[in-house]
């Protein structure tokens, strides 16, 4: 280099996506983490809109009323992996959007066109502006908010292990009305019209079921770095 100064790499854009308790945040906070990229949860956006429709009263079973509604609330997300923040008009939602209220409503408010297509936009300028890249994780970032991301993971596990997971977290619950809870909304999240759950063509499909989390993050990191390296 002329200056003198060391070779950057360039922007690596990281996409992952699958269905709910398959490791997709814990995965993408540490492999983002360690390879020194941004992280952005974009199930957290789409909950705090949905917090947002149930503080201000509107009628979560009414699409009109949520199109109309889903341009009012200002969302922030801080995509620093050891510590991402979200906000809505200032306040710092990143308990109440993890309510079993706000889980119950997600999908139906996130189904709703105009709240896609705000979010997606949202979504795409802050990929856009991530300096070293970033590794987004939901549910249609590689099939329709960056389809030309440089690298796309579709992470998969059986129901089993996805309710074990989650009833991990979830002090007290009952694990089969929790996996009932998460094929529900799956089945809401895949069946969609709009930009539903669904593994890109060109996505790398991994079967989390038997793995640990550090192979899961051991598996992503190698991929990305062999994408870097251009193999
Ligand atoms: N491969 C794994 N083996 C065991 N537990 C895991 C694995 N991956 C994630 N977990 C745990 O499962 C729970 C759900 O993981 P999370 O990353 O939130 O999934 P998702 O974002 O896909 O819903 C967390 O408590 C996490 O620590
Ligand atoms: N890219 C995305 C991400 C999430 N969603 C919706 C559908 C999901 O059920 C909810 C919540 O996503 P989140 O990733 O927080 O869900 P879990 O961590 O799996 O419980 O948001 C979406 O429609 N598109």
């Amino acid at each position: 280099m002329e200056n003198g100064a060391a070779p950057t790499a360039p922007a690596v854009i990281v996409a992952i996506d699958g269905p709910s308790g398959t490791g997709k945040s814990s995965t993408s906070k540490a492999v983002a983490a360690q390879l020194g990229l941004s992280y952005l949860d974009t199930g957290a956006q789409y909950r705090a809109i949905t917090w947002w429709m149930v503080t201000n009263g509107i009628d979560i079973d009414d699409p009109h009323a949520v199109a109309a509604a889903a341009g009012k609330p200002e969302i922030v997300s801080g995509t620093d992996p050891a510590r991402p923040t979200i906000t809505v008009d200032g306040v710092d939602v990143a308990g109440p959007i993890r309510t079993q209220e706000v889980t119950s409503k997600v999908s139906a408010v996130s189904a709703v066109p105009e709240v896609r297509s705000r979010i997606t936009e949202l979504q795409r300028s802050i990929a856009a502006s991530a300096p070293a890249g970033i590794v987004v994780e939901g549910r249609d970032i590689g099939t329709t908010v960056l389809p030309d991301a440089d690298l796309k993971i579709f992470l998969t596990a059986s129901a089993e292990a996805r309710a074990a997971r989650r009833n991990g977290e979830l002090k007290g619950a009952d694990v089969n009305a929790t996996r009932e809870a998460l094929i529900k909304r799956d089945a809401a999240d895949s069946s969609r019209k709009t930009s539903p759950l669904a593994k890109a063509d060109d996505a790398v499909e991994v079967d989390t079921t038997d793995l640990t989390l550090p192979q899961v993050i051991e598996c992503v990191v190698t991929l990305v770095e062999e994408k870097r390296a251009g193999k």
